[in-house]
């Protein structure tokens, strides 16, 4: 039965709105959410932890493979929680600096390669909605539903300032939106799963969209397709 739950992917550069709608969507749908973006940020905060340097890709492989992680569902009252060998991190890990760590482990293969299997094991039934860079040409080649969000890098910037604007310190428009330019390059650039839209994927600009009009865009692809019964 494992293998046959649908999946929707959702792809997009940093601050697109993916895993604001993945949580959504999934929530709406009762189905399993797979944050990929989650795991690169923890490999890349653990690797922190135990003095690995972020260029090793040798020791990172083994990190990768051994990482000690567990996703509690998220219920009515509360967030996904992320617990990393016994901590909570579910917050700790969303800062910009574990962000750009985690698209320099994620440019490595075998990083990758290590990832693979943790990520795919999250398809189980009634389904499964994953969000990240290449949920749609790598690891979900076959999903019935590929969704590209993008938004222009200054819209992403204000939503990030938005966001940390009072929780983090000295945080400013500017250097965020040069860390969200640095990030896509990295992430459009490498050489192994760079991020691109799938041939089949939808593409949605979120510019100038609420994250209701984007849910209301992909709830009507999900009817066109019947994918959730
Ligand atoms: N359509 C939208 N309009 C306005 N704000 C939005 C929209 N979509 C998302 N946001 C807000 O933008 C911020 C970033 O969204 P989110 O974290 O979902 O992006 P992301 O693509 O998952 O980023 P990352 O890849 O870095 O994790 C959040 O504060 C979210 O509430
Ligand atoms: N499928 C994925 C998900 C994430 N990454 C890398 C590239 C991102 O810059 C970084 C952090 O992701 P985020 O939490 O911001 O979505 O992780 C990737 O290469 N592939």
């Amino acid at each position: 039965m494992k293998n046959i739950a649908p999946v929707i992917t959702i792809d997009g550069p940093s601050g697109s709105g993916k895993g604001t709608v993945a949580g959504i969507l999934a929530k709406r749908l009762g189905w399993n959410l797979l944050d990929s973006g989650a795991l690169y940020r923890l490999l890349a905060f653990a690797a922190h932890n135990h003095g690995v340097d972020l260029t090793n890709e040798e020791l990172l492989k083994k990190l990768a493979a051994h990482l000690d992680v567990q996703f509690i569902a998220a219920t009515d009252g509360q967030l996904q929680r992320i617990i990393l060998e016994g901590d909570e991190v579910s917050d700790v890990i969303r800062t910009e600096s574990v962000g750009s760590g985690a698209s320099q482990v994620a440019a490595l293969p075998a990083v990758r390669e290590a990832l693979l299997q943790r990520q795919r094991a999250f398809q189980e039934a009634p389904g499964l909605v994953a969000d990240g860079r290449d949920m749609g040409t790598v690891v979900f080649p076959t999903a019935p539903l590929k969704i590209f969000l993008t938004a222009s890098a200054e819209e992403r910037a204000r939503r990030r300032y938005l966001q940390l604007k009072g929780k983090v310190e000295g945080v400013s428009l500017s250097s965020l939106l040069d860390e969200i330019r640095a990030r896509d390059e990295r992430d459009t650039q490498r050489a192994v799963a760079p991020l691109k839209p799938a041939a089949d994927a939808i593409q949605l600009d979120s510019t100038e969209l609420s994250i209701d009009q984007v849910l209301e865009r992909i709830m009507s692809e999900i009817a066109i397709r019947d994918i959730a019964g």
